[in-house]
């Protein structure tokens, strides 16, 4: 990562973007990482993120939007099923299970949804989960419940970047830190 008159650049699996950025509230100007709409970077970033995917893992776990298409190339790359939460109900959810997720780095408090027959394909598996950011950490928190919840177990927890700085309490790893405001 190098940062430059309020630019930050990334270079993973030899492919390289400037991220644009954004203000987001009281947090300043943030770096926004964008795997929606490009394909060539989620690749790469999900070649570079395999082998952090820990030995066991049966499924993995991720969660809208913008990691969405990073746990797709993972799920491709691996060979693993993958599953996905929503942030909205849908008219088709049987019984889902529904766990509010604490505000987080952006201050937007949400509430998960996991529908039952994706739920069921948790239960007994160990789950990797899979982020494209991991900042405060409220977003794995609430999903290792939903895989609790679920009767699983969570193998780990992998994110393509470490947003911020200060201590998490979950072991994550990541391949590439960014700063929490530019
Ligand atoms: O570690 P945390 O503090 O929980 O923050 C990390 C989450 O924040 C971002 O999601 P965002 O809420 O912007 O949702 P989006 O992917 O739907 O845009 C990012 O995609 C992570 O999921």
């Amino acid at each position: 990562m190098t940062q430059a008159n309020q630019e930050v650049s990334v270079k993973i699996g030899g492919v390289s973007r400037t991220l644009p950025s954004a203000r987001a509230g009281s947090m300043g100007r943030v770096p926004l990482v964008e795997f929606i709409g490009d394909s060539e970077f989620t690749k790469a970033v999900a070649r570079e993120m395999l082998v952090m995917i820990p030995e066991g893992t049966e499924v993995l776990l991720t969660v809208v939007t913008n990691a969405l298409p990073l746990a797709h190339e993972l799920s491709h790359l691996s060979g693993l099923p993958y599953e996905c939460v929503r942030k909205k109900r849908r008219p088709y959810m049987q019984d889902p299970i529904i766990q509010d997720a604490p505000s987080m780095t952006l201050g937007v408090a949400e509430t998960f949804w996991l529908d039952s027959p994706h739920a069921a394909r948790l239960h007994g598996k160990k789950v990797a989960i899979v982020q494209d950011v991991i900042s405060s950490g409220g977003t794995a928190q609430t999903l290792a419940r939903i895989v609790e919840r679920s009767g699983g177990t969570v193998s780990g927890y992998v994110a393509a970047f470490r947003q911020g700085e200060g201590a998490l309490s979950l072991p994550f790893k990541y391949l590439e830190k960014l700063p929490a405001r530019i």
